[in-house]
This record gives C-alpha cells, structure tokens and sequence, in this order.
C-alpha cells in the first residue's frame, strides 16, 4: 500500500537525505523505471519511504530524464541503441546511493516502437539492453526488459493518475480516465460505472487488475498504428505504400510549398504540401477523418465520465497556447477543433512551429470525436505532472514491481 507524503513533511526537501531529521528511522526504497518509447527513452528513478513496518510506503520523489530519439530508431544498430539505455542508467547511480544498488530494482519496457519492429529486430535490441542492465550495479528482476502489452500501457498509466490525484485511497473516490496519445500508438483507459458499458463492450477491452488490495475491472486499449506519428504517415498514405525511397507523400495539411523528409521507426520519408490542390482545414480535416473513422470502439459511457489526457494531447495544446506549459488546464474536446481550425487555414504565420502542427491538430480532433466519440463539451484535464511527479504509465508500472517483489503488499 503507498501513500503521499504528508503535508508536514515539508522540510525534507531541504536536508540531504542522510542527515534529514525525520528520515532518522525510516528506510528509504528506490525503484528505476525505463520508458522506452517509439519517440524517446526515458529514466524515472522513484524513492519512497517507510516510516515504519506497518506503515505503507510512501512516494517521496522522482528523478526524470530523457533521450531521443527511441530505441526503435536504433533498428539497425542495437548496441548503439543500448548505449543509449546505458547512458542514462549512469544517472542513477548518482542519484541512488551505493548502499541501496543491490537492492534497487531497474526495469525497462518497451510501448509501441517496438511493437512495430519485426520481432527479430526488437528482441536484438532488448538483448543488448539487457547486457547493460547485466553489467550495472543494480537488481535486475527476471524478464526486466520487455515489450509491454498495449493493455498494461493503459492499466498503469490509469494506476498513475488515479493515485496521484488521491482516488485511490480514503474515502470518495470518484475515478478519472485516462487519455495517452504516444507516437505510434494511443491508449484510453477508465472504469466503467454502468452495467451496459460491462456487457456491451468485447471482452478483450476489459481488464482486471490487483492493485493496493482492490481489484479494478477497467475498460482499456490500447490502439497500435494511431499514435500522433504514425497516424501523420497513415494520413500521407506512407503505409499503404512497400517502397517509401523517393516517393513524395503530399498532404492538404501541410504548407503548401512545403518539401522536406522525415525519418520515423528507422525509416525515411518524403513529405510535402498540396502545390497544385486544395488545402485548409476542411480537406485536411477529410484526410484524418479517414485514418480513424469506424475503426475504434465508441463505449457511451465516456460522456459520463471525466478524463485526463497527456503526452502529445498536451505538447499539442501547449504548443497552440490552450494550455501553459507549467500549469496545464482543462480544455473541451472542441477547442482543440477550434485551433486545428485556425491554425489549418494560416498555416504560413505557423510554419516557424512544426509544419505538422496543422495535420496534428486535426487529427487530435478527430481522433476524439469521430475516433473515441466525445461529445463537443467534455471537458479534458491536460496535465504533465501531478504533485510534481509525471503522469506516465512508469510509476503505476513500479507500484506493480516493488509489488511483484514484495517490497510492499
Ligand atoms: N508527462 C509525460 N509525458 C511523457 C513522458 N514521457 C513521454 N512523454 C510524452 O509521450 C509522447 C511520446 O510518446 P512515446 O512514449 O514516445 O510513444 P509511444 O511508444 O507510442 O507511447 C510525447 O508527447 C512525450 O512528451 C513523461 O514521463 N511524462
Ligand atoms: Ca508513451
């Protein structure tokens, strides 16, 4: 079971660790999480404390840093990709001291990068990862560098954000969803209150999971292939095409006299705008519209509920002011249509963003409402961190280890 830190530890931050007046009789635990991500990897080193045997654990901080590009992007070259890893790893022996690395646990999952890799390919790249998690200080669990499954991606991340907000414990717990829009793929998670949203739904988008003494039935999936980067090559049509060398791929999104290349999952790309035809927010919009339109289950259940949304929801929002970059905020489903809207039809006073900026927007927008079925007005909660700490799938991922290895029950 685990725990905020109270309120009236305030003063630990301001002592080293060693030396603090209230970590005199408390033992301190460390977990490391790797995120391995289709557009970056990253390091989430958790502590927590005990106060003593019978109290829960309690999450005390984080430390948080990344690479780019993804493993994924290393396809060819798995041990320059695990250098990567390595690099990164090297942190965490600084930020844990050397008298807890035999007993700190370290594990890496893989979301939707790799899943797209041949699984060849992938598993090279875990092989080596695994060689450096071999050579570090520090425990290595048995199968601690996998690929996720697309499910847990969705369980964990609503694990982080429930626990984060308090509604995991005590009394009132009144649950929020979850929206994850990664590069290459997209999660949405909650938990079903109504009995219809139970029996209408196909059973592999139900899950349960144990977690602090309760169990969840939630609703999740996870959808390969519509994360924001791979829906931008499904809307230029890259996927439908076996040789991409050469070909450029034109987009009513995109600047008009816009040429440039891109290289994704270990891939290049020719892009560019629509010279001779139609441009805007309303062909650009039809474009998106295809890549999700019918193919994602709509459960009606989410108009009840509320959700928050991160990752590229938020860069995006950020990106367009919708939101501060420091303080998020809550945002209708239609203001992110609004935006597509403005930006799509002046995309030249915005190319000195991203020339994607228009195509992301929209088909943000669509991926909402046509794709999940959200209504204009539901309102979204765009957050990066809670309480200082991410809102990423990683800390759900660590209760679950330290679980696992009974660090805490
Ligand atoms: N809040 C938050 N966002 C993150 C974190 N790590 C990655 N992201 C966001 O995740 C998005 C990229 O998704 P990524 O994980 O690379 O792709 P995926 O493999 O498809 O999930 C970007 O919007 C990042 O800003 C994190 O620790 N915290
Ligand atoms: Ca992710």
């Amino acid at each position: 079971i685990f725990s905020h830190t109270s309120p009236e530890m305030w003063f630990q931050g301001l002592f080293p660790p060693s030396v603090c007046p209230a970590n005199a009789n408390v033992d301190t635990f460390y977990g490391i999480m790797f995120d391995a991500g289709s557009t970056g990897t990253r390091i989430h080193i958790y502590t927590f404390v005990q106060r003593s045997p019978d109290q829960p654990l309690e999450l005390e901080g984080e430390i948080f840093e990344s690479v780019k590009p993804g493993l994924s992007a290393y396809v060819d070259q798995p041990e320059k990709g695990a250098e990567t890893v390595r690099g990164l790893l090297e942190m965490a022996e600084d930020a844990v001291p050397p008298s807890h690395w035999k007993k700190t646990p370290v594990v890496l999952k893989a979301t939707a990068g790799l899943r797209l890799l041949a699984e060849q390919k992938a598993q090279a790249l875990l092989s080596e990862v695994r060689e450096v998690f071999e050579e570090s200080p520090f425990l290595v669990p048995d199968n601690s560098v996998s690929i996720m499954d697309g499910t847990y991606e969705g369980i964990l991340a609503w694990i982080t954000v429930n626990f984060l907000t308090g509604q995991l414990y005590g009394q009132n717990q009144q649950t929020f969803g979850i929206l994850d829009l990664g590069g290459a793929s997209t999660q949405i998670t909650f938990l079903p209150h109504s009995k219809e949203t139970l029996e209408q739904t196909p059973v592999d988008f139900l899950a349960s999971f144990e977690m602090f003494n309760n169990t969840y039935k939630l609703y999740t999936h996870s959808y390969l292939g519509f994360g924001l980067k791979a829906a931008r090559l499904a809307a230029l049509g890259a996927l439908e095409k076996e040789a991409t060398d050469g070909h450029m791929f034109r987009s009513s999104c995109l600047p008009k006299q816009l040429e440039a290349e891109w290289h994704f999952g270990g891939v290049k790309y020719q892009y560019g705008g629509n010279r001779e035809g139609e441009t805007g927010f309303e062909p650009c919009y039809s474009e998106v519209l295809k890549v999700v339109q019918g193919k994602l289950h709509q459960p009606n259940e989410i108009h009840r509920r509320s959700f928050y949304a991160f990752s590229y929801y938020y860069d995006r929002a950020v990106d367009t002011d919708l939101i501060d970059y420091e303080k998020g905020g809550v945002l209708e489903v239609r203001d992110f249509e609004r935006k597509a809207k403005e930006v799509c039809n002046n995309v030249d006073s915005y190319s000195s963003a991203s020339p994607f900026l228009c195509m992301d927007l929209s088909y943000i927008a669509a991926l909402l409402k046509e794709g999940f079925g959200f209504g204009d007005s539901t309102l979204l909660q765009l957050t990066k961190k809670v309480n200082n700490i991410e809102t990423s799938w990683t800390l759900g991922a660590t209760f679950h280890l330290l679980q696992l290895l009974g660090v805490s029950h």
